[in-house]
């Protein structure tokens, strides 16, 4: 529907119906993960920029934290740099953490910075390294195929945890109306760089910031079975067990995890939802409306003891 043929009485009685939302979440802080396969049409990035801009303008506090796993693929591949994932976890060797830092920090960041800045909001783009305010340490990964008969723990690089978030910066920028666009790479105390999955650095800025919501955007409808029907609620036993049995796997297994952790910190809830969807995060804080997986606190497995 056009602006012309839209029906005044329509847009006021949303606006009205927005009304309990924004009450409920003014002042609240919403660390949104904006991932790299729902940044690919240039319409659903603008409707992402709007949407953080009106968010801010209601008076929450949204903090951005991205990824741009595609986009890093692009440009090794261009420079013919080989890239593999391990357990979701892209192999970093020194050259790949240089592409890494210069797509990351550069060109996805300042993209969306720009964006949300000619919406007419006050974005500023930041890595962990501003400020040392993500401090991270290598990360060891355990690995197991099906001809190990035990796990082995293997290096794969500048592949990086959080070890430590520092808020200060975040939450200064935040009170003088700026919204934080965070790139996920993190340093450790000697200066080294560390190329971090993006939902893990989310996962953790939502529990530094104590924030209301953690809202981590994708490519599909929520986290699904294996007949493609999208879950919700679920206990961490069913989602162990979904990653036993090769239903979550590759960038979900990160996604999960980090959303069960933050909720086991402190965030009050955590949304795997559709990035494809235009204004998705408007839908998840404004209405009724169940988009994607809600992931609110642990419920107890029936058999733990
Ligand atoms: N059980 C599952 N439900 C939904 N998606 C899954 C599941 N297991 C694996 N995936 C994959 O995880 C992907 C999302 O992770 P990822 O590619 O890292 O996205 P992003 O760039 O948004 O972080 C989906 O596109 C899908 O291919
Ligand atoms: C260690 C690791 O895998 N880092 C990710 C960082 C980007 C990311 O997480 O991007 P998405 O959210 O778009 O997947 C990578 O190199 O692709």
């Amino acid at each position: 529907m056009t602006e012309q043929t839209r029906d005044p009485r329509l847009v006021v009685e949303v606006l009205s119906e927005a009304l309990p939302y924004i009450q409920r979440f003014s002042g609240k802080t919403v660390v949104v993960k904006y991932g790299g396969n729902a940044m690919t049409e240039d319409t659903l990035i603008d409707s992402f920029a709007r949407d953080m801009v009106l968010m801010k303008e209601v008076g929450i506090n949204p903090v951005v934290v991205h990824g741009g796993g595609p986009q890093i693929g692009e440009l090794l591949e261009k420079l013919s740099i080989e890239s593999r994932f391990v357990n979701g976890m892209r192999v970093t060797d020194a050259e790949t953490m240089d592409v890494v830092e210069m797509v990351l920090g550069g060109l996805v960041n300042k993209g969306i910075v720009n964006l949300i800045n000619q919406c007419g909001g006050k974005a500023i783009g930041l890595t962990g390294k501003d400020g040392a305010q993500i401090r991270a340490r290598q990360l060891k990964v355990e690995h197991q195929s099906p001809e190990m008969t035990a796990p082995e723990i293997i290096d794969i690089g500048h592949v990086g945890e959080v070890e430590h978030i520092s808020t200060d910066l975040i939450e200064m920028l935040a009170a003088r109306d700026f919204i934080p666009v965070i790139a996920p790479i993190g340093v450790d105390a000697k200066g080294r760089s560390y190329n971090i999955n993006a939902d893990l650095v989310a996962g953790k800025v939502a529990e530094a910031l104590d924030a209301e919501k953690l809202m981590l955007l994708t490519n599909v409808a929520g986290l699904m079975n294996a007949e493609g029907e999208v879950l919700t609620g679920l206990t961490t036993g069913q989602v162990d067990a979904l990653i036993a049995d090769g239903t979550i796997h590759g960038g979900m297994l990160p996604k999960i995890r980090c959303a069960l952790d933050a909720v086991k910190g402190g965030v009050r809830s955590a949304h795997i939802i559709d990035g494809r969807v235009p204004h998705a995060t408007l839908l998840e804080i404004f209405t009724n409306a169940g988009v994607g997986t809600l992931i609110t606190d642990i419920p107890q497995d029936p058999n733990a003891g």
